[in-house]
This record gives C-alpha cells, sequence and structure tokens, in this order.
C-alpha cells in the first residue's frame, strides 16, 4: 500500500447519500484496495453531532484502506489541501418539485465551495457535484474557483447512465455487462436525452436490436427522465444508495479510466461539441484516462437526437441565465 492517504472531501456527509459513500469510499470502492484514503467531511454545524456517529461506524468498520477522518462545518479547513471532492450536501426535492425548484435553495451553497475549493484544494483537485440541480450548482462551484482548470469540475448523470442501462438491458434480455457507449446527454433532469443510437447490444446497434420506436419514445426516454421522481413517489426519499453508487462509479472512472471500447456519460464544461453552448456544464460521452476527459467527437446525431439534445441544452442555458441573475455567477 503506498503511504500518503489521498483527501477525499464529502459534503452534505450526513445525510442520506453520505451514509451510503463513506462506507464506499473508506472500503477502498473508489481508489482501490492499495490507496489508503483520508476522508474531510464538510456538513452544516447542526448536523456535526450525527456525523460524530457516522464517523464512530466508520472507525467500528476498520477499514484498512481508511487511513484518517476530519469533520467540521467550514469549507475552508475541510477541503485544505483535498485531492478529490464530492459536493453532495444540499437540499434534495420532495414530490412534486422539479429540480430547477431547488436552485435558489441550493446554488448559493456552491458559491462558498467554489471559492473554498480554490483557495484551499490541493493543485491536482476533481470535483464531482452530485447535489441538485447538479449540472449548474457545478456551473457556480466553477466559476467561483478561477484558478481551478474548468476541466476539473463535472456533475453526476452516470445515475441516469446506470438507470438506463438497466432498462435497455430488461428490454434486450441481455445483461450490462453487454452495453456499451450508452449516453446520457443534457441536464440532469426530466429533459436530459437517454441516446441508444450508438449504443451496442454484445456488439450490435442498440437502436437496431430494439427496433421499437414507441417503447423508445413512450417508454424508455420518460422512464429514464423521471426515475428520480418515481423513486421519490414509492420511497417517501430521493434515491441515495443509487446516487452513492454512481457518484462512485463516475469519479473512480475519471481518476482511473473508462474500459476499452466503451464510453461514460459525464456532465462536463462544454467546448460547443454537439451544438451545446460553449460553458455550460451538460453531460456527454467521455473516455477518461488518469483524471481527465475527452468528449467523444464525431458520432452522427440524426434528427430525433439532435432537438432533444437542443430541449435539454435550452434548459441549461436558462439555468444559467437564471443563477446569473441571482448573482451567483459573474
Ligand atoms: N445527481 C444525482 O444523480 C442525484 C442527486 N441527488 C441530490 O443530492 C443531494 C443530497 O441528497 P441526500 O443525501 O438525499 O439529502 P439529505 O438531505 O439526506 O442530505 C443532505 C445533507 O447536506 C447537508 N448540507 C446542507 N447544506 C450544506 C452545506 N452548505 N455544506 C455541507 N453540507 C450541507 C445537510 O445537513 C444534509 O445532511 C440533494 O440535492 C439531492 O437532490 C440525489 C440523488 C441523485
Ligand atoms: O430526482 C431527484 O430529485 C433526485 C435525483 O436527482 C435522482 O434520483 O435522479
Amino acid at each position: 500500500m503506498s503511504t500518503t492517504p489521498v483527501k477525499v472531501a464529502v459534503t452534505g456527509a450526513a445525510g442520506q447519500i453520505g451514509y451510503s459513500l463513506l462506507f464506499r469510499i473508506a472500503s477502498g470502492a473508489l481508489l482501490g484496495p492499495d490507496t489508503p484514503v483520508e476522508l474531510r467531511l464538510l456538513e452544516i454545524t447542526p448536523a456535526l453531532k450525527a456525523l460524530e456517529g457516522v464517523v464512530m461506524e466508520l472507525d467500528d468498520c476498520a477499514f484498512p484502506t481508511l487511513a484518517k477522518v476530519e469533520i467540521g462545518d467550514d469549507p475552508n479547513t475541510i477541503f485544505d489541501g483535498a485531492n478529490v471532492a464530492l459536493l453532495v450536501g444540499a437540499r434534495p426535492r420532495t414530490k412534486g418539485m422539479e429540480r430547477g425548484d431547488l436552485l435558489e435553495a441550493n446554488g448559493a451553497i456552491f458559491t462558498g465551495q467554489g471559492k473554498a475549493l480554490n483557495d484551499h484544494a490541493a493543485d491536482d483537485i476533481r470535483v464531482t457535484v452530485t447535489g441538485n440541480p447538479a449540472n449548474t450548482n457545478a456551473l457556480i462551484a466553477k466559476s467561483n474557483a478561477p484558478d481551478i482548470p474548468a476541466e476539473r469540475f463535472s456533475a453526476l448523470t452516470r445515475l441516469d447512465h446506470n438507470r438506463a442501462l438497466a432498462q435497455l438491458a430488461k428490454k434486450t434480455g441481455t445483461s450490462v455487462n453487454d452495453l456499451k457507449k450508452l449516453t446520457i446527454w443534457g441536464n440532469h433532469s426530466a429533459t436530459q436525452y437517454p441516446d441508444i443510437f450508438h449504443a451496442e447490444v454484445a456488439g450490435k446497434n442498440a437502436a437496431e436490436v430494439v427496433n421499437d420506436q414507441t417503447w423508445l419514445e413512450n417508454d424508455f426516454i420518460p422512464t429514464v427522465q423521471k426515475r428520480g421522481a418515481a423513486i421519490i413517489e414509492a420511497r417517501g426519499a430521493s434515491s441515495a444508495a443509487s446516487a452513492a453508487a454512481a457518484t462512485i462509479d463516475h469519479t473512480r472512472d475519471w481518476l482511473r479510466g473508462s474500459a476499452d471500447g466503451d464510453w461514460l456519460s459525464m456532465a462536463v464544461v462544454s467546448d460547443g461539441s454537439y451544438g451545446v453552448p460553449e460553458g455550460l456544464i451538460s453531460s456527454f460521452p467521455v473516455i477518461t484516462k488518469d483524471g481527465n476527459w475527452e468528449i467523444v467527437q464525431g458520432l452522427e446525431i440524426n434528427d430525433f437526437s439532435r432537438g432533444r439534445i437542443d430541449a435539454s441544452a435550452a434548459e441549461l442555458a436558462e439555468e444559467r441565465d437564471a443563477v446569473q441573475q441571482l448573482g451567483l455567477i459573474g
């Protein structure tokens, strides 16, 4: 085992997602079995007592990869020297809300955290935003951290990607292991577009294997888009264990690389690819290696996909304009 622990900061650490996420990070699921991890956990002051209880449980697991845990309510201290930051802490939506309804309530959290990352994180910092509305919160954090390269900020659409894989496997009677090159485009919201036109099922084109436009339009796409709401309706609380698992998948693959011959969905800063306005944090098909990502280029976009990608990008532009008006970005 190497000797210097990687510092992983997690915000909202005493929340639902935190309760699944921390134990997986501590057990090596993020960085592997040979890399010691130092957890740096941020919470609001009233939640620190509950967080102390979670830390007692982390101790009680005796994870060989967990080198140290620090907790606190000051992002300047908790982000000090952080190599990875998982920004989960934010209010979840409840029944009847859209994620965009959280913009004002949660957006402000990400200005202060962006500044604190800018001033205190390690030079190799990578930031994953899970707290909703994730894409625009990532935009806010990035905009408030001018000294950190923009490509170090990302937002989570891996849960949507994983949900789409599960639906496609069910429809085609295959396993998720047989599926490749699925893409979530756009916003982590009901306008996101899960695209199977370039996906493969056991090496064959997924859209051709499915060959069912009605299922695609009336079942697959809306099921993936509205899965978060369906879970809130059924569970009375938003997805937590699956969101934690996706946060790990996203960050692990960013740091350790995507599989050969496949790609991932990650919301990253747009360079204008596929007509998504430059600067928005939008989900794209990406290939990752050693902590870097690259948008997969050259995919042909049919008319069906074009309208949907544009609609989600338009929603992201509206969210950007709204947070600009709130003074959360310059
Ligand atoms: N991107 C995605 O795929 C998903 C995103 N989410 C989002 O993740 C977020 C967290 O969800 P849960 O863990 O279920 O919520 P939760 O309410 O159980 O936990 C949130 C935690 O964040 C803390 N918090 C609030 N403000 C904070 C601040 N300024 N600094 C540090 N901590 C702060 C709260 O005290 C609370 O403990 C929500 O915004 C939710 O909508 C949830 C599921 C999927
Ligand atoms: O839907 C929500 O509010 C929580 C979330 O982001 C998801 O489950 O995808």
